[in-house]
C-alpha cells in the first residue's frame, strides 16, 4: 500500500447546537487514509458516520460547532503539485471551488438524491468538468461518454440524452459513479451506496467501485451498517458507537478477532449462509440520546459484559496490535477474562473457512 496519506482526521470533536440543547455527535475521532486504501466506518444509525465524513468534505450543517480537532487533506493542485490543507479552516467558497465534487466526491444511498430529475444525464456528468476545470463543451461531452462506458453503461451515447427516471436503480447508481469520477477525485466517499438496490445489483455496483478504485488509485471511505459489504471491500474498519470510534483495525482483525462487545453484537447480527434468521441476535436496547451524555462508557447500558467501572469512566483505547485497538475496559489487565459469545466464535470459524475457499479473501 502506498505511503501517501490522503486524509488525516485528528481528535475530531463536534457538537450540534439545537433548541433542545447540545448534541455531542462526534467524540475524539481519529481516522487515517492512504492512497489506494479502502476504509470503512460502521455503526448503527446515529453513531456519527456521516457527520464525520461530512466534516471531511467541509459540508457540516450550520449548527455544528467544532470543539477541537483537525482534518488534514492532501490537496492536489491542477498542475499536479500537492499541499496539506486543514479542511476545517477553509471557507465554504474555497471548499465548493476546490474540494466538493473535485478532489472529494460522494456517492449516496439513493441515486435520486444526487441526480437532477429535470436534466439529461449527459449534462449532469459534464457540469462538474465545465465548472471545475473549464473543460470545453465538446471535450466534456466526449469524456462523459467515455465515463459512462467505464461504469458499464452499454449505449453510452443514448444514455447521455436520457433523464434519470428513464433508467433503472442500478443504472442510476452507475451514472452517479460516473459523475463522481468526472473530475478525477482523490477520495471517494460512499454513503450506503447499495442499500437501496437489490442484492444482485448491489454486488455489481460494489465490484464496479472496486474496479475503478484499482484502475485510478482512488482512496475510498465506505459508510455503512452492512458488515457484509465491509467484509468485501475494506482494508481497515472503524466501528463507531455514539460518536466515538470504539474499535478499529485491519479488516481481518475486526472480522476474525473482534474485541469490543459492540463489534461482537454487530457481527452476531450479520446474516451469513449458515445462520437461520431465528438465531440472529440483535444488540439489546437502542443507541443513546446524545443530548444527555452519561458518565462512563456510552455502550454500558446495552453491554451484558459491562463492568462496574463502565458506569464511571469512559474506557481509553487499548492497543491490541500495531493496527488494532478497542475502547473497552474488558481489555484492561485487571478485568476478568471474558470471551466472545460461542455462537459468534462458530460464525467466525465459518467465515474463515469460507475465505480459505476463496483464496484468503474475507
Ligand atoms: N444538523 C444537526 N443538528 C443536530 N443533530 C445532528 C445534526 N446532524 C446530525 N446530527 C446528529 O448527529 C448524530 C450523528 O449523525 P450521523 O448522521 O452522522 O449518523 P450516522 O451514523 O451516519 O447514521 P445513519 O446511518 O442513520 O446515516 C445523530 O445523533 C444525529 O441526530
Amino acid at each position: 500500500m502506498s505511503e501517501e496519506k490522503i486524509l488525516d482526521i485528528r481528535d475530531l470533536d463536534i457538537t450540534f447546537q439545537t433548541t433542545a440543547g447540545a448534541v455531542h455527535a462526534i467524540r475524539d475521532v481519529n481516522i487515517d487514509l492512504y492512497r489506494g486504501e479502502t476504509v470503512a466506518i460502521v455503526g448503527e444509525s446515529g453513531s456519527g458516520k456521516s457527520v464525520t465524513m461530512r466534516a471531511a468534505m467541509g459540508i457540516l450543517a450550520k449548527n455544528a460547532v467544532i470543539n477541537h480537532g483537525n482534518i488534514e487533506f492532501r490537496y492536489c493542485h491542477d498542475d499536479g503539485t500537492a499541499e496539506k490543507v486543514d479542511i476545517l479552516t477553509k471557507d465554504k467558497k474555497w471548499i465548493r471551488r476546490h474540494i466538493n465534487g473535485k478532489r472529494i466526491a460522494m456517492i449516496f444511498q439513493d441515486p435520486m438524491t444526487s441526480l437532477d430529475p429535470t436534466m439529461q444525464i449527459g449534462r449532469q456528468i459534464m457540469e462538474g468538468m465545465i465548472w471545475h476545470y473549464h473543460t470545453p463543451k465538446k471535450e466534456a461531452y466526449r469524456k462523459a461518454v467515455q465515463l459512462l462506458d467505464e461504469v458499464g453503461i452499454e449505449n453510452a451515447e443514448k444514455c447521455m440524452k436520457a433523464y434519470p427516471h428513464q433508467l433503472s436503480g442500478g443504472m442510476r447508481q452507475r451514472v452517479v459513479i460516473a459523475i463522481a469520477l468526472a473530475c478525477n477525485p482523490d477520495l471517494l466517499i460512499c454513503d450506503e451506496p447499495t442499500t437501496a438496490l437489490d442484492v444482485t445489483i448491489q454486488a455489481k455496483i460494489i465490484e464496479l467501485i472496486r474496479r475503478v478504485q484499482k484502475e485510478r488509485g482512488l482512496s475510498v471511505v465506505y459508510i455503512t451498517h452492512d458488515l457484509g459489504v465491509v467484509a468485501k471491500v475494506a482494508d481497515y474498519v472503524n466501528v463507531m458507537y455514539a460518536g466515538k470510534i470504539v474499535e478499529k483495525g485491519k479488516s481481518n482483525e475486526i472480522f476474525y478477532d473482534p474485541r469490543h462487545p459492540y463489534t461482537w453484537g454487530l457481527l452476531s447480527a450479520m446474516p451469513d449462509l449458515d445462520t437461520d434468521d431465528d438465531r440472529l441476535c440483535t444488540i439489546p436496547g437502542s443507541p443513546p440520546n446524545l443530548l444527555h451524555e452519561k458518565a462512563g462508557d456510552a455502550f454500558a447500558p446495552r453491554n451484558v459484559y459491562a463492568l462496574a467501572i463502565d458506569d464511571k469512566l469512559d474506557p481509553p483505547m487499548f492497543q491490541i496490535t500495531d493496527s488494532h485497538c478497542a475502547a473497552t475496559w474488558l481489555l484492561d489487565p485487571r478485568a476478568p477474562r471474558v470471551e466472545m459469545p460461542t455462537e459468534l466464535k462458530r460464525k467466525i470459524e465459518r467465515m474463515k473457512k469460507e475465505a480459505e475457499q476463496y483464496g484468503g479473501e474475507l
